[in-house]
């Protein structure tokens, strides 16, 4: 079921399962393509860019942001993720491994005792 039942634990792989429920009770797999899914991603994270567009630099919690805009927000980081999940699904791609994998690549790569060039 894809609804709006509150989960209390959310997995990639409880995010991948509905994704694939959602797209399968409306008969929209055959949209859902590696290419489909990219170009989707990449207009939400346009979508999620306009939030912060001309605000300036704005602070670490958004204190000052109305619950709205916070909510808002939420739903653009949300379909930037969910598309990433839904494209990672379809190009049999297990994004969690991947991403550990790739966290112990960045480790090796920048080492926690030495300076950072930020
Ligand atoms: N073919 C589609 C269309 C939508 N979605 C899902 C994934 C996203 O979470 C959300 C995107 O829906 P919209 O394209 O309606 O985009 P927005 O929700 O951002 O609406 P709008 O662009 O009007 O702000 O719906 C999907 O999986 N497959």
């Amino acid at each position: 079921m894809t609804g709006v039942s509150v989960e209390k634990t959310v997995t990639l792989k409880l995010l991948k399962q509905k994704m694939h429920d959602f797209a399968q009770e409306r008969d929209w797999e055959r949209f859902h393509t590696p290419r489909n899914l990219l170009l989707a991603m990449v207009g939400e994270v346009g979508e999620l860019s306009e939030i912060f567009q001309w605000k300036g630099e704005v602070p670490r919690g958004l204190g000052d942001w109305k619950e709205e805009e916070k909510v808002h927000l939420g739903e653009e980081l949300s379909d930037v993720l969910l598309y990433l999940v839904r494209l990672s699904d379809i190009c049999g791609v297990d994004l969690g491994q991947a991403a550990l994998r790739k966290l112990r690549l960045n480790a090796v790569k920048y080492p926690a005792n030495t300076p950072s060039e930020q």
